[in-house]
């Protein structure tokens, strides 16, 4: 077993599992092992009133920026994946100080992405597989996720994820001051309704072949009242019905085609959002399909969308980077390198700091 995530100073005991946790579904080909509901994980490792308070705070901000209230940029930025607690903390650390340095311009939110998305198969994240090794110890997975979520509400940053199954979103969702539903998933009415029952803002991003339209058609789905299949606080098969999201907007990733960042594009996707019936806020992400996956052109980007700003584009609200310690990507393995992504590629921090000190430089010029 890899020790990366063990030998760290939380104190994680995992939900014991014994014989009768463990269940083969008779004609079924699953084994499923039970973990704990979501009332115990938040009743082991409780927000607590005052932080409670942060987050409501921190989502009211994100909430003006993405309704475009508070003219500042929301800047959703953090590793790719999280495969390693004490380099996550040391990036939080530098974050929070960054972060305080330009909160005039800048609203700066943490990603904390713990579940992956994968084209076919691979380490699906710390939820799943935190050992990194394959032994898929799902409840130390839990633990630790929902103790780093905690850990960065304590440095004052807002904790931003992917929420990728919709039934683990209720271990973390009091936490999170934004969430994404991925270019994966946008289409799926299963995180629509997901998305329906959150009281925190939702970016939904355009589909992996650079489709727009399936992100506004989630938007509007959310809005809505909803019932459907879920968890109950004590993690029983359920009926779940929600009120509506009002607080989504639209990421525009970049698609099979290329990037969709550019005016030209921006302009289409807020003409497309009006017809819809939307407001057209937008966020960037200066990673994946609009950087081509290289991680050093993300500053570019970024460039791209302060200089559209400037010009008095007011739809462009936020944008998403992939930042780490490093530069750069690893294969997974056993003697990984500190401060690298295992999964897509990241700008490492001396660029990120001098990127972001500059860009808010430039958003109080403009
Ligand atoms: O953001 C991460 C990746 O782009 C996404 O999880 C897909 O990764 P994969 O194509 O390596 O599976
Ligand atoms: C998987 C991600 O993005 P996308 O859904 O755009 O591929 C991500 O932001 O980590």
């Amino acid at each position: 077993m890899n020790s990366l995530n063990t030998a760290i100073a939380f104190d994680h005991n995992s939900v014991a599992l014994d014989a009768a946790n463990v269940t083969t579904l008779p004609q079924s080909g699953r084994k499923t092992q039970v973990l704990a509901s979501p009332q115990e994980l938040r009743q082991q490792l409780p927000l607590s009133a005052q932080l409670a308070q942060r987050v409501q705070q921190q989502r009211e901000q994100v909430r003006a920026i993405i309704n475009g209230e508070d003219p500042r940029l929301l800047v959703v930025i953090g590793p790719c994946s999280i495969h390693n607690i004490a380099e996550a903390i040391e990036y939080a650390e530098r974050l929070a100080t960054l972060s305080e340095q330009v909160s005039e311009h800048m609203l700066l939110a943490m990603r904390i992405y713990i579940e992956k998305p994968r084209t076919t198969v691979g380490w699906k994240g710390l939820l799943y597989d935190p050992h990194l090794d394959g032994s898929a110890d799902m409840a130390q997975g839990l633990q630790l996720s929902r103790q780093l979520m905690l850990r960065m509400l304590e440095l004052n940053l807002p904790v931003t994820t992917e929420l990728l199954q919709p039934l683990a979103a209720s271990y973390f969702d009091d936490v999170l001051s934004w969430a994404a539903i991925g270019a994966r998933t946008s289409e799926s009415q299963i995180h629509r309704e997901m998305v329906s029952g959150l009281q925190l803002p939702v970016g939904f991003k355009n589909g992996t072949d650079g489709s727009v339209g399936i992100a506004l058609d989630a938007m509007r789905s959310a809005a809505h009242a909803h019932q459907h299949f879920g968890l109950d606080a004590q993690g029983r098969a359920a009926l779940v019905e929600t009120s509506g999201n009002p607080d989504t907007h639209l990421v525009l990733r970049g698609g099979h085609q290329g990037p969709n960042y550019d005016a030209h594009s921006i302009a289409q996707a807020c003409s497309a959002m009006r017809k819809a019936g939307l407001d057209a806020s937008l966020m960037v992400d200066c990673s994946h399909a609009n950087s081509g996956k290289d991680p050093q052109l993300q500053p570019q980007i970024l460039q791209s969308v302060l200089a559209q700003r400037a010009a008095g584009e007011r739809s462009l609200r936020a944008v998403m980077l992939e930042s780490n310690l490093m530069d750069g990507q690893q294969a997974l393995c056993d003697n990984l390198q500190y401060g690298v992504s295992i999964t897509d590629g990241c700008l490492g921090w001396a660029s990120t700091e001098r990127m972001l000190l500059a860009a808010a430089q430039q958003l109080q010029q403009s």
